[in-house]
């Protein structure tokens, strides 16, 4: 299957759920324009790592994501991977990842399970323990948040499932980007997978963020790679790849589960 994806590598406004919500249409109508299947945010787009204001800022049971991520969806006739935003349900914060497709139906819901220490996310927000799987035009595909790709037992689990493609919205700061591209690759590599990776641009008030967001292939190749600028570029990729990938490397079959517990 061939597919179209858009990456919206964006700047985002410290604690400014407002601004940002208002920047994100002029990116689904280019994605539109140039004929996207899916667009992709990065991590956190609403409030940006403004974790001490949750309380006042973060989109209470994700309401208003859902809803904007909905119209646009069926407004555009695409389906829209919402990165992620800051949620709270129940009295407690997540970090939670929405996906809607082009009826505007909503598909996924994840809440990144591995909290990242040196962001502070675990003194705020409370980790998920769900796996994601949703459909892209009928290729499957799964869900992971930034952090979560330093656990490839974690995507492991995801991957033996039947996903072809793996999504990964990121704040990724700028002097890790090296590992960012070497992680986000040997996950595609492991895996022989698809990888769609999506971080922000710019700064907040402790860290500066590199961009470099990615599309890979099951062999671990670059198929697209963006700079540190804000923009939105696409790639279409083949995901019968990934059969073919599998089919001459049968690495899910040679696997000896019993040995590694
Ligand atoms: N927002 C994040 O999870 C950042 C993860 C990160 O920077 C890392 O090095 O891992």
């Amino acid at each position: 299957m061939k597919l179209t994806i858009a990456i919206a590598q964006m700047k985002i406004s410290f604690g400014q759920p407002a601004e940002n919500f208002s920047r994100i249409e002029s990116f689904v109508a280019k994605a539109a324009q140039a004929n996207a299947d899916i667009i992709v945010f990065p991590e956190m787009w609403n409030t940006g790592y403004d974790l001490t204001r949750l309380n006042d800022i973060a989109d209470v049971n994700g309401e208003q994501t859902k809803h904007v991520l909905s119209a646009l969806s069926k407004k555009y006739h695409l389906m829209i991977h919402g990165g992620s935003v800051a949620t709270q349900r129940d009295q407690q914060f997540y970090n939670t990842t929405y996906v809607t497709d082009e009826a505007g139906q909503l598909i996924c819901n994840y809440d990144k399970v591995h909290l990242f220490g040196l962001m502070r996310e675990d003194d705020f927000l409370a980790a998920g323990d769900q796996k994601s799987r949703f459909e892209v035009k009928g290729v499957p595909a799964t869900s992971v948040i930034c952090y979560d790709i330093r656990f490839p037992e974690w995507l492991r689990t995801l991957s033996l499932t039947d996903s072809r493609i793996i999504f990964v919205p990121a704040e990724w700061p700028s002097p890790r980007i090296a590992q960012w591209r070497k992680l986000l690759a040997a996950r595609a590599i492991e895996n022989q997978s698809f990888v769609v990776a999506v971080n922000r641009v710019g700064s907040d008030p402790d860290n500066h963020f590199g961009g470099n967001s990615v599309v890979i292939d099951p062999l671990g190749n670059e198929v697209l790679r963006l700079d540190s600028r804000e923009e939105l570029q696409t790639v279409t990729i083949d995901t019968d790849e990934t059969d073919h990938v599998r089919g001459f490397m049968p690495v899910f079959e040679d696997r000896r589960p019993e040995l590694y517990e």
